[in-house]
C-alpha cells in the first residue's frame, strides 16, 4: 500500500542564503532550489515559488499572508520556518488549506538571550554613549562625574513572555544581582519558580508600576500586538528602561518614541523595529536608545543549529510523521 503521508523527494524552495553546511545538506537530501542571491524574494517571487514545491523554507522577512498561501499550489504542505518567531506566517490560512508550519525554537535560546541581557546592561550604563565619546576624540579624560549611569544590582527586572528566551534572561539576570518579576499566559511550575527566584505577576498592569526594567519576550500574535502602548507606559516610573529584543510590534513605537522624547521613559535597547529595516528618525537623535539590527539571534553556531532543526523537520514530515517543531495556530 502506498503511504500517501509520505513525500519522498520533496521539491524545497528557501527564500534566503543560509549557511553553505545546511544549503548543501538540503541539495543533498531533496529536491532543492536555493536562493543562492541573498536577496529577499519579491512577493511575485515567493507566489512563483510557492506554485510549485512541496515545501517553503521562508525566514522573517518574507510575509506568507492569508492570500499568498490561497494562491499557493496544491502541493505545498509544509512551510518550515527558519526561525523561532512565525508572526509573519498567518496560521490560520496555512491550517485551513492543510499546510503545515514549523518554526526551529530552543537553538537560538541562549544566543538571544546574551543578546538582551547586553542591552540590559547597555543601557543604564550608557555604553553606546561611552563607546560614541572614545570615537569622536572628544573624550577629556576620567571625571568623577564622566559618562554616570545606573547601577543594574539591586534593581526589579520584569519579563513579559516567560518563555525559552525569558527564562533564559531571567537566569543572567539573577548573576547581575536583578530580582525577576515576571507576566505570561501561565504560571511557571513552582520548581521552575524557586529556581528562577521569579515573582509571577497575572496582572501586567500591577508589575509595570513595580519594576525598574522592563524586557519584552512574547511572540508577536494577536494577544501581544501593541502590548506596551501609551496606556502601559504611563502605568511604568519615569526611570524605567524598556528592552526589546523580541518583535517590534509588541510595543507600540509611537507610544515609546513620544514617551522617550519626553523623558517619561528613560531608556531602551532595542534589537527589533516596527517596520524592519525602517528605523523612526526621531530614534536616532535620542542618546539614551542602544539600537541593533534584529541580531539577537546571529551567531554561527545559532544558524548552523537552526539549519538542522529545518532539515529535521523537513525530513520527519517527508518521511510521513509529524515534524517535531509544529506550530500550533493559537500557540505561537
Ligand atoms: N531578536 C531576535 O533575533 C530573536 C531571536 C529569537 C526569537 N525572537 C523572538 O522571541 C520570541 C520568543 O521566543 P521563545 O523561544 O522564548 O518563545 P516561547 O514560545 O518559548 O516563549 C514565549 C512565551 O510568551 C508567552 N506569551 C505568548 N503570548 C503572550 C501574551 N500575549 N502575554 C503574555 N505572555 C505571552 C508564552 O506563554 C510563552 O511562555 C519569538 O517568538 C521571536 O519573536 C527574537
Ligand atoms: O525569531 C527568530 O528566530 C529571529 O528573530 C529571526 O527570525
Amino acid at each position: 500500500m502506498v503511504d500517501t503521508r509520505r513525500c519522498p523527494n520533496p521539491r524545497v524552495v528557501v527564500t534566503r542564503e543560509l549557511p553553505n553546511a545546511t544549503m548543501d545538506r538540503l541539495e543533498a537530501l531533496f529536491d532543492t532550489v536555493n536562493n543562492r542571491g541573498d536577496l529577499a524574494m519579491s512577493r511575485d517571487q515567493l507566489a512563483a515559488a510557492m506554485a510549485d514545491c512541496d515545501v517553503l523554507v521562508p525566514s522573517v522577512v518574507d510575509t506568507i499572508d492569508a492570500d499568498l498561501i490561497a494562491a499557493a499550489g496544491e502541493r505545498l504542505k509544509l512551510i518550515a520556518n527558519f526561525g523561532a518567531g512565525v508572526n509573519h506566517i498567518d496560521l490560520r490560512a496555512a491550517r485551513a488549506r492543510g499546510i503545515i508550519v514549523t518554526n526551529t525554537p530552543g537553538v537560538l535560546t541562549e544566543d538571544t538571550a546574551d543578546m538582551t541581557m547586553a542591552l540590559i546592561v547597555s543601557v543604564p550604563r550608557r555604553l553606546a554613549e561611552g563607546e560614541k565619546l572614545v570615537r569622536s576624540g572628544e573624550w577629556k579624560g576620567w571625571s568623577p562625574g564622566g559618562m554616570l549611569g545606573h547601577r543594574i544590582g539591586g534593581k526589579a527586572l520584569g519579563i513579559v513572555g516567560m518563555g525559552r528566551i525569558g527564562q533564559a534572561v531571567a537566569r543572567r539576570a539573577r548573576a547581575f544581582g536583578l530580582s525577576i518579576h515576571y507576566h505570561n499566559r501561565h504560571r511557571l511550575p513552582k520548581v521552575v519558580e524557586a529556581e528562577l527566584q521569579a515573582q509571577w505577576h497575572p496582572n501586567l498592569d500591577e508589575m509595570l508600576g513595580a519594576i525598574d526594567i522592563l524586557t519584552m519576550h512574547t511572540p508577536l500574535n494577536a494577544d501581544s500586538a501593541n502590548l506596551i502602548g501609551a496606556d502601559r507606559i504611563a502605568l511604568l516610573r519615569p526611570h524605567v528602561h524598556l528592552i526589546n529584543a523580541s518583535r517590534g510590534g509588541i510595543v507600540d513605537e509611537e507610544a515609546m518614541i513620544d514617551a522617550l522624547e519626553a523623558g517619561r521613559l528613560a531608556g531602551a535597547g532595542l534589537d527589533v523595529w516596527t517596520h524592519e529595516p525602517a528605523i523612526d528618525p526621531r530614534l536616532l537623535a535620542l542618546p539614551n536608545v542602544v539600537m541593533t539590527p534584529h541580531m539577537g539571534s546571529a551567531t554561527f553556531e545559532g544558524r548552523l543549529a537552526t539549519g538542522e532543526k529545518v532539515i529535521a523537520n523537513i525530513r520527519m514530515w517527508a518521511d510521513g510523521h509529524r515534524p517535531p517543531d509544529q506550530v500550533l495556530e493559537g500557540w505561537a
